[in-house]
C-alpha cells in the first residue's frame, strides 16, 4: 500500500490515484503576498465537547485521535464554510529533524509538525459519503513551531507508548482539542484535498496564521513512533508529510485586519 518511503511515497501516489495530479491537490505553500482579503470570511467557530473524544489509533500513516461524530457535539461553523461541520478526527505530519515535517508551508517555510482537525458537512449522511464531494470536508491545518515544551500535548506523548506500532490503539477520554488551538483563530483559506490517498479533492482548507509550540523533545516522542507492525521489521515514523503541490491558479484567501 501507499506510504512515505521511496517505493510507495508521494511521487508514486499518482500509479493508483491520477487525482494525485489534479487541479485543488494540497498541501500548498501559502504566498502571504498573494493571499487576497474576503470581506465575506467570517471568524472560524469551532465548539468541541471532550466527552465525544474516543481512542487514539497509530493508523501506519500517522496516529489519530477519534470522536464520535453521530450528533452535533463537536463542531466547526462560520469561518469560510455555510453550514455545519463535525469533528472526526485529528492526526499530525512531522519530520525526521525539526526543519522539516509540515505540509502547508508559509512562504516557503517549513514547520516541523503540522495538526490537522478533520471536519465532514452535516449535508451529507457519514463521513465516507462526506469525503469525496466538492464541499464534503473542512480541516483546521495548526503549524508546530519549536519552543517552548506544550504542556498540552502532555496526555498525547504518553499515550504514544501504547499506540508504538501500526494498528495499535488505546482509549483516549475526556479530550478537549481546543487545547491544541493558538490563542489566534486568524487563518487562510483555500480549496483543495486530502494530503494522503485517495486525494479526494473535498477540503476547504483552513490554515491558523498563529503556530503553537512544541519543544525538541517532545518532537523526539512523535518520531519513537512506528510507521510498521509488531510482526514487521521497525520502521519509525518520520516525513509523514506530502510536499506542497502546484496552486494551478488558486490563492488563498484571509479575513481583512
Ligand atoms: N491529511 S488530511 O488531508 O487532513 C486527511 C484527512 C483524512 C484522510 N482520510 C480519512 O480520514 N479517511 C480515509 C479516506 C476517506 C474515504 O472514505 C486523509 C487525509
Ligand atoms: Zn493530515
Amino acid at each position: 500500500g501507499w506510504g512515505y518511503a521511496d517505493h510507495n511515497g508521494p511521487e508514486k501516489w499518482c500509479d493508483n490515484f491520477p487525482i494525485a495530479n489534479g487541479p485543488r491537490q494540497s498541501p500548498i505553500d501559502i504566498q502571504t503576498s498573494g493571499a487576497s482579503y474576503d470581506e465575506s470570511l467570517k471568524a472560524l467557530k469551532l465548539q468541541y465537547d471532550p466527552s465525544t473524544s474516543l481512542d487514539i489509533l497509530n493508523n501506519g500513516h500517522s496516529f489519530q485521535v477519534t470522536f464520535a461524530d453521530d450528533d452535533d457535539s463537536s463542531t466547526l461553523t462560520e469561518g469560510p464554510i455555510s453550514g455545519k461541520y463535525r469533528l472526526k478526527q485529528f492526526h499530525f505530519h512531522w519530520g525526521a529533524s525539526d526543519d522539516k515535517g509540515s505540509e502547508h508551508t508559509v512562504d516557503g517555510k517549513c514547520y516541523p509538525a503540522e495538526l490537522h482537525l478533520v471536519h465532514w458537512n452535516t449535508e451529507y449522511p457519514s463521513f465516507g459519503e462526506a469525503a469525496s464531494k466538492p464541499d464534503g470536508l473542512a480541516v483546521v491545518g495548526v503549524f508546530l513551531e519549536i519552543g517552548a515544551d506544550n504542556p498540552n500535548l502532555q496526555k498525547l506523548l504518553d499515550a504514544m507508548d501504547a499506540i508504538k506500532c501500526k494498528g495499535t490503539q488505546t482509549s483516549f477520554t475526556n479530550f478537549d482539542p481546543t487545547i491544541l488551538l493558538p490563542e489566534s483563530l486568524d487563518y487562510w483559506t483555500y480549496l483543495g484535498s486530502l494530503t494522503t490517498p485517495p486525494l479526494h479533492e473535498s477540503v476547504t482548507w483552513i490554515v491558523c496564521k498563529q503556530s503553537i509550540s512544541v519543544s525538541s523533545d517532545q518532537m523526539k516522542k512523535f518520531r519513537s513512533l512506528l510507521f510498521t507492525a509488531d510482526d514487521e521489521e521497525a520502521c519509525c515514523m518520520v516525513n509523514n508529510y506530502r510536499p506542497p503541490q502546484p496552486l494551478k491558479g488558486r490563492y488563498a484567501s484571509a479575513r481583512p485586519p
